[in-house]
């Protein structure tokens, strides 16, 4: 379907806990965009996402996600989208399988389709082996990747990830990393906060960085460059110049 809607759109979103977390942010990601969300720690990154999730009301501004007003119609919006938190949850005594069909079931999704789309993301996940087996005795790792493809159950068309790759192994991450370029390339918008700049820098179409609840850089990575370094700067020196206020190193 073409749409013409930004897959998310915030305008002076705020959120003030003892002081402002999240001041007036104005961010627009396009539809099919697979976007890095950046900033050091409590820039306020996970409260813009938790907002945009509808676990947080927002003081003020406004969340659109693709063309719906998620404040007014959280419902709506929840059904197409998922979030991935980085503490996720899921039930212990359920195999994969046996939660994703149950949270499949919660969406509506008809039983047939429910049990061919657990599958394919599980295997995807490289957790084909452990279909069967109750998560209790899952790994941190695999029990991230259980909530991801738990998450992603019922197709959603926006899907957003709270550091989605801490404590996963090299084989992991590559495995969540190409189920989310599977699914942008379907067709899909990926929104991610990383703390890892290298995965920004491969992955991301475009990179936004947070400090002290605004959007004070956007873009790719050469038009970072272009606004904020020199030809050859990393990402990391940048990301470092920016949100610490260093000089760029050459
Ligand atoms: N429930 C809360 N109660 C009080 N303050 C909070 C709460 N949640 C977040 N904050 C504060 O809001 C600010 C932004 O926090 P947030 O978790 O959004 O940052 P972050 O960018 O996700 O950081 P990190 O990279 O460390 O996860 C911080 O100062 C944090 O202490």
């Amino acid at each position: 379907m073409i749409t013409t809607h930004a897959a998310l759109e915030l305008r002076g979103l705020t959120k003030r806990f003892d002081r402002p977390a999240v001041d007036g942010l104005d961010l627009t990601v396009r539809a099919g965009e697979f976007y890095a969300l950046l900033g050091a720690n409590g820039a306020g990154k996970t409260t813009t996402l938790r907002m945009v999730a509808g676990l947080l009301r927002p003081d003020a501004g406004s969340v659109s996600i693709l063309g719906i007003d998620a404040l007014a119609d959280p419902v709506a919006a929840k059904q197409i989208m998922a979030w991935v938190s980085d503490e996720p949850m899921i039930y212990d005594k359920l195999t994969p399988l046996e939660y994703l069909e149950f949270v499949a079931g919660l969406w509506g999704c008809d039983a047939e389709t429910a049990e061919r789309t657990s599958h394919g993301l599980l295997a995807s996940l490289g957790l084909g082996p452990h279909l069967h087996e109750r998560c209790e005795g899952f790994s941190k790792g695999m029990r991230q990747k259980v909530a991801l493809a738990g998450a992603l159950v019922h197709e959603p068309r926006l899907i957003i990830l709270d550091e989605p790759l801490t404590g996963l192994d090299a084989v992991s991450a590559r495995h969540v990393k190409g189920l989310l370029q599977d699914r942008v390339r379907s067709g899909c918008t990926v929104i991610m906060t990383t703390h890892i700049l290298e995965v920004a820098e491969r992955m991301a179409d475009r990179i936004g960085v947070i400090a002290a609840g605004r959007l004070i850089a956007e873009g790719t990575l050469a038009e970072l460059r272009q606004q904020n370094g020199q030809g050859d700067t990393s990402l990391e020196d940048m990301f470092v110049a920016l949100v610490d206020g260093a000089p760029v190193a050459a």
